[in-house]
């Protein structure tokens, strides 16, 4: 990771660095956790900075991006902090608006409906200087964090930003954004080529201000054919990996990275050739299948079912350990299989980072 800032200022030294040794394989002396959506709506804090202020305003001023990031770990134990961000910044940085609609989520009011569609983007443009708002939040909660946990930077896998920009929004069946990979295939190369050297650049420039971590959500993974992922999803993490990784060797620098292909459970096994250290899982696929596919290679993250935190401090403790049981305490990152949603209690959150923790902690001592 870099040792100093953009400025040349050297960022505080790290304590806590468990999950970069778990991404890493190193030997753990207890099981890393984080959340998804660890800063959320679930927080009254984070609903407090809300009503004062728009979703995409957050995101663009670094005081308040980093007051959100740092709110869960005033309250938790966790491992490791992600900035506070979203990956629609990427459609909005070639030229797409979108808002984010109360009760309904994000929203583009125009949308691309046909290839040519494409030629209204600016998918050429200086993702630094569209996004350098998101690099100085990073900086300047790398420095706020003083060394307590690593901070989390990550992107849209392309598929899933792809999805949006011709969906406009959530969709149970993507079947727009599906239709343009059987209709217009070269056109949606060409989409699909474009978003990943710009992902690229961007994940670059977010290791260089400060983030510890990278992580790729394709939250829309699952929603492709066997085929279609070989097809559009998978050559364009795997140019991501090598993009990235090859990028920040020329710097001398090196940092985990992790995939989440939400549903992708018929890619395991590719997903663990494409470059990535960590393959993060969501609840329908069993620990155990999920490392025999993968290999010894990667490090696994996941998998709790969110909603096992609306159980009792009893029923969420007992999951905990048969997931511990099951993923073993080496080489794996418990996180929850998707993000948190906003009616959960944050006490769940609590006892679920301390569940990882206390019985990681003793599953090591008494192996
Ligand atoms: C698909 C996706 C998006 N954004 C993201 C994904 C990939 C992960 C996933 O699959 O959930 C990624 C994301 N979005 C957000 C983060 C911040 C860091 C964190 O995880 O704590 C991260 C990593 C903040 C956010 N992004 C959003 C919120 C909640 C909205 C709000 O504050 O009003 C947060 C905390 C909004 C958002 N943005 C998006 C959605 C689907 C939503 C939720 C809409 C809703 O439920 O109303 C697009």
């Amino acid at each position: 990771m870099a040792a100093v800032d953009p400025s040349g200022k050297p960022f505080p030294p790290l304590i806590n660095d468990l999950i970069l040794r778990a991404a890493r394989g190193e030997k753990t002396e207890h099981v890393p956790v984080w959340v998804m959506r660890q800063a959320g709506r679930y927080l009254p804090e984070f609903r407090e900075v809300r009503a004062e202020n728009e979703f995409f305003k957050v995101c663009r001023t670094p005081e308040l991006a980093c007051e959100v990031t740092l709110q869960p770990l005033r309250r938790f134990d966790l491992d490791a902090a992600i900035i506070f961000s979203d990956i629609l910044i990427i459609p909005q940085a070639v030229g797409m608006e979108v808002q984010m609609v109360p009760g309904k989520g994000p929203t583009f009011p125009q949308v691309l409906k046909e290839p040519s569609d494409l030629q209204h983007l600016n998918l050429n443009c200086n993702v630094k200087e569209e996004l350098q708002y998101m690099l100085d939040a990073l900086t300047f909660t790398r420095h706020t964090l003083n060394g307590k946990v690593p901070l989390i930077g990550f992107c849209g896998g392309p598929w899933t930003l792809m999805a949006y920009m011709i969906e406009g929004g959530g969709s149970s069946t993507q079947s727009k954004a599906k239709a343009w990979l059987y209709k217009y295939p070269e056109d949606s190369h060409i989409l699909l080529k474009s978003l990943t050297k710009l992902l690229i650049e961007f994940l670059i420039d977010q290791v260089v201000a400060g983030a510890q971590m990278l992580q790729v959500f394709e939250s829309h993974a699952g929603i492709l054919t066997p085929e279609c992922f070989k097809t559009f999803l998978l050559p364009y993490i795997k140019e991501i990996a090598e993009g990235v990784k090859s990028g920040l060797k020329r710097l001398n620098i090196d940092v985990p990275m992790t995939i989440f292909a939400k549903d992708a459970h018929y890619g395991i096994e590719e997903l663990a050739t494409t470059g990535f250290d960590i393959i993060s899982l969501d609840w329908t696929i069993k620990p155990m299948r999920a490392r025999h596919e993968a290999g010894q290679k990667v490090t696994l993250q996941g998998n709790l079912d969110p909603c096992a935190l609306y159980g009792s401090e009893n029923d969420i403790q007992d999951n905990v350990k048969k997931m511990l049981k099951n993923f073993g305490t080496q080489k794996y990152i418990a996180n929850l299989g998707h993000g948190m949603y906003p009616d959960m209690c944050p006490e769940s959150v609590q006892t679920f980072v301390n569940a990882v923790h206390n019985y990681s902690k003793l599953m090591n001592e008494s192996s």
